[in-house]
């Protein structure tokens, strides 16, 4: 620490650079597109994997990062103790697509996106708990492409992958319930993980929480904004649903029942589902801190 700070007695300056980080699927859009950042806080976007790393190495201070690498990291990172982007049941955006029923997909191979950290090691437990084991890839490209290159399973994450499964399953009429719907169509089978860990766990999942940096906590007004931007965006979430859906070219009554199905909170339950995975996921992890900053 640099002994020139400010004279005793003087205010803390609330302009101070503080970099944060954004990973802009829709499945934020309740918190963030009513986020006003306050005075000094930047943001930067990306994927999962380009956010892990910015936090990571220092570009950002604070972002809403892959919930594995945040136990991965749990030396030097902590989480806010009420932000999740979590799920008790299906969440419809981290699919993995095949045609094979899951137990034949044994010594298959599986592509998987460059976007997802969290998924990714849920997909490598999953198959572990089922007693599978197979080939894991990076490739790009969209589930039905990969699938007709060869690959026996295409792991795919946020909004290009609830687009994808809505390709398989729609399209959904008005009397059909969103929790009723088809898992399989034309011999394409999506296979909703969030929805395989509760079947196995009975916990929801944490696929982010917002993590910081031990030695750069965010300043009380940005927590406080976010705060403030959840509260708003729960609260007009029929508008928030609009918005998205058009960007997404999906229905809008599938967006609502998209973003109302999360848990934005991080309440006892998805810490209870978040502390199985670390320890299913990345065994002798540090512990998990939780912490209000200052
Ligand atoms: C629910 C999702 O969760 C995302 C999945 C992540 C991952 O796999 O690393 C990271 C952040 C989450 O926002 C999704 O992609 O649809």
């Amino acid at each position: 620490m640099s002994p020139q700070t400010e004279p005793a007695g003087e205010p803390v300056a609330t302009t101070k650079p503080y970099p944060i980080g954004l990973i802009h699927y829709t499945n934020v859009a309740p918190i963030l597109d009513s986020l006003r950042l306050p005075e000094g806080v930047s943001a930067v976007r990306g994927v999962p994997t380009e956010m892990n790393a910015a936090l990571l190495s220092g570009q950002v201070n604070l972002a809403n990062i892959s919930g594995v690498e945040f136990i991965r990291n749990a030396d030097v990172l902590a989480a806010l103790p009420d932000f999740s982007v979590s799920v008790l049941g299906a969440v419809y955006s981290v699919n993995l697509f095949h045609r094979r029923p899951w137990a034949e997909l044994q010594g298959g191979r599986i592509a998987l996106t460059a976007q997802s950290a969290t998924s990714v090691a849920l997909l490598e437990v999953l198959l572990r708990q089922t007693g599978l084991e197979v080939q894991l890839e990076r490739a790009e490209g969209t589930a039905l492409a990969l699938l007709s290159a060869g690959y026996d399973g295409v792991l795919r994450i946020g909004d290009s992958a609830l687009k994808e499964w809505y390709e398989v399953v729609g399209p959904i009429g008005e009397d059909v319930s969103m929790l009723n719907l088809p898992h399989e169509r034309g011999g394409v089978t999506v296979t909703d993980l969030a929805m395989k860990w509760f079947e196995l766990t009975g916990h929801p999942f944490a696929f982010a929480v917002w993590a910081y940096r031990k030695d750069a906590p965010p300043p009380h007004a940005l927590v406080q904004a976010m705060r403030q931007a959840r509260r708003h965006g729960i609260g007009h979430l029929a508008e928030v649903s609009e918005r998205h859906a058009l960007k997404l070219g999906l229905p809008e009554r599938v967006v609502q029942h998209y973003l109302w199905n999360f848990r934005y909170h991080l309440e006892a339950p998805d810490r209870l589902g978040l502390a199985e995975f670390a320890d299913l996921s990345t065994p002798g992890h540090a512990p998990l801190v939780f912490a209000e900053p200052d």
